[in-house]
């Protein structure tokens, strides 16, 4: 594709600053990426400012380089805007075009990456070819490929999801993270549907406030859902009021001022409200109202919040045209997410052990709730916090975790480059009278071994994660396999 084809007539460039038209042969916002005829994004970022890298970037043959109007580009077209990571995601789907027909995206803090995948599941259920993009890397019903990031870059993404309708793929639900959004990274595909989960403290860190962390996650209503879509609005009653109202009203209002559909599901929603829930051993039965009409649903996974991200799956389903009683009926084959309160091994004395992502506060909350009623005798947790994030949810998930559960450990998690035992006195400030083991596998050992037959054993934090990162070294390391290893 031309250089003019991309920029030129409404898009703004100057016809004489195409004089020279080259070849685009691709995108890229490192600099070291950059190779003849890129397109290259030079944006202020929170650790360097890629302005600098303008004359590197040329030097390898970058033909236009996106930036604010104030930045210097020398032997390349400077494509000026004042939002540069907007305008170069608007230019790297006009290049990556076309993307299937029908995008979802889920924000919230927790829950993105339970729902995308049980909306992938639903979709494939209802005969098409689907996918999901996030946490868990780019998954379609034959393969998974890891990326990294929950979301990715924006060149990644974008090319991914062109990849993905190359490949025959019609549905796709990404994850759309806060920093994500902040970030114009999963920008450009026309989004059909916009879901909300929940919003609890994590990633202070970034954002600086809650005010600051709601406000990027409701770009995705305000500005990236597209004219014509759907929001799909958990009513989550938990959260804590931003600027004085649930953030899920904040967020419907967002969107019904668009003029756009909304669907609210949840205890106080109005498509699809959960009017009961019976736990039982290996799953749940839900009681959910649609239409005015009431049904009943044999939800085959354990945990009030994998029902919640079940039914936010099934409306984003709905919203994107899925039929409500056919939709709802599928959820009864829904299979449990990896690393979501997935059950790894039961222990020699008889106790089930569970793997779970928590990491947040709320989310070792929800985990512990869900495991609880299933534990005649003590809920045993196993968990730490990440470096180099939010440290404000250390003692926090400290406190939950000794409030909630009976006997806590508290271990490393990702030290990444902070000192770990820093951060494991960190979580023990709100965790009193808790166990310290720093080396996760023997905490996770200990645990094990002190379970009786009537106790449940949870270990949180890294779910489906293949690895340990301590300083710039990934050790290999899998909760659910190192379970395995020590209930033999
Ligand atoms: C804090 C954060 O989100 N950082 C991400 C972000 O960095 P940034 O834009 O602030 O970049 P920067 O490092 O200051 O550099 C500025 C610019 O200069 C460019 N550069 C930089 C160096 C160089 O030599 N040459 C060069 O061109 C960079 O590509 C960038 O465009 O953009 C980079 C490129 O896309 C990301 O790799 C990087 O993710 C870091 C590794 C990270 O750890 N991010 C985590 C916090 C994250 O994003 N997590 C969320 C999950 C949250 C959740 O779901 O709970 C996620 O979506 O994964
Ligand atoms: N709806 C929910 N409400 C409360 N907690 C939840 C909910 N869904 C998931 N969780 C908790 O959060 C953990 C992470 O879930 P999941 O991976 O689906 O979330 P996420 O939003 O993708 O997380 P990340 O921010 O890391 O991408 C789960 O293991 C569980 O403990
Ligand atoms: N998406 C989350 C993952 C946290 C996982 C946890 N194991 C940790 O390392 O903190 C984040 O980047 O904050
Ligand atoms: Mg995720």
């Amino acid at each position: 594709m031309k250089l003019s084809a991309l920029v030129g007539g409404d898009n703004g460039a100057p016809a004489a600053a195409l004089a020279a038209d080259q070849q685009v042969t691709g995108f890229a916002i490192d600099h070291r990426k950059v190779a003849p005829g890129t397109i290259f994004g030079a944006f202020q970022g929170a650790r360097v400012n890629g302005e600098d890298f303008i004359p590197a970037a040329v030097a390898s043959g970058a033909v236009a380089v996106v930036a604010r109007p104030e930045a210097r580009v020398e032997g390349a077209l400077h494509i000026a805007d004042a939002e540069p990571r907007r305008a170069f995601a608007a230019l790297t789907a006009r290049f990556f075009a076309p993307f299937p027909d029908t995008c979802v995206a889920v924000t919230g803090t927790n829950g993105k990456t339970s729902t995308v995948e049980l909306t992938r599941q639903l979709w494939r259920m209802a005969g098409f070819s689907a996918a999901s993009i996030g946490t868990l890397g780019v998954t379609t019903g034959d393969e998974r490929v890891t990326t990294g990031l929950t979301t990715p870059d924006v060149v990644t993404f974008l090319s991914n999801m062109a990849g993905l309708a190359r490949e025959g793929v019609s549905h796709v639900a990404f994850e759309a993270s806060s920093h994500g959004l902040d970030q114009f990274r999963s920008e450009g595909v026309p989004v059909r549907a916009a879901a909300f989960t929940n919003l609890s403290r994590d990633h202070l860190d970034y954002h600086g406030t809650m005010e600051g962390y709601f406000d990027a996650k409701a770009r995705l209503f305000g500005e990236v859902l597209g004219v014509g879509g759907t929001a799909v609005i958990w009513t989550d009653r938990q959260a804590e009021p931003i600027r004085g109202e649930l953030p899920w009203r904040l967020l419907a209002k967002v969107a019904a001022d668009r003029g756009l559909r909304v669907l609210t599901v949840g205890e106080d929603g109005e498509a699809l409200r959960l009017v009961a829930r019976e736990p039982g051993l290996l799953g749940q039965v839900l009681t959910v109202e649609a239409d005015g009409r009431a049904c009943t649903v044999k939800l085959p996974l354990i945990g009030a919040y994998q029902a919640y991200n079940a039914l936010t799956a099934a409306a984003l389903v709905i919203a994107t045209g899925g039929d409500v009683a056919q939709t709802l009926a599928q959820a009864e084959r829904l299979q449990p997410v990896r690393g979501r309160l997935e059950r790894a091994v039961i222990a020699m004395a008889g106790a089930p052990v569970y793997v779970d992502y928590a990491h947040t506060p709320d989310a070792l909350e929800a985990a512990i709730a869900a495991l609880k009623p299933h534990a005649a005798g003590r809920l045993i947790v196993v968990f730490g916090a990440g470096g180099d994030r939010d440290t404000g949810k250390r003692a926090a998930m400290g406190a939950v975790a000794v409030a909630q559960a009976d006997t806590v450990y508290v271990t490393d998690d990702n030290p990444r480059s902070e000192d770990p035992a820093a951060i494991r006195a960190m979580v023990l400030e709100g965790a009193i009278g808790a166990t310290e083991i720093g080396d996760r596998r023997e905490a996770i050992g200990a645990a094990i071994a002190g379970a009786g037959p009537q106790d449940i054993v949870l270990i949180a934090g890294k779910g489906h994660e293949q690895g340990q990162v301590v300083g710039d070294r990934v050790l290999p390391f899998d909760d659910v396999t190192v379970a395995r290893e020590m209930a033999a």
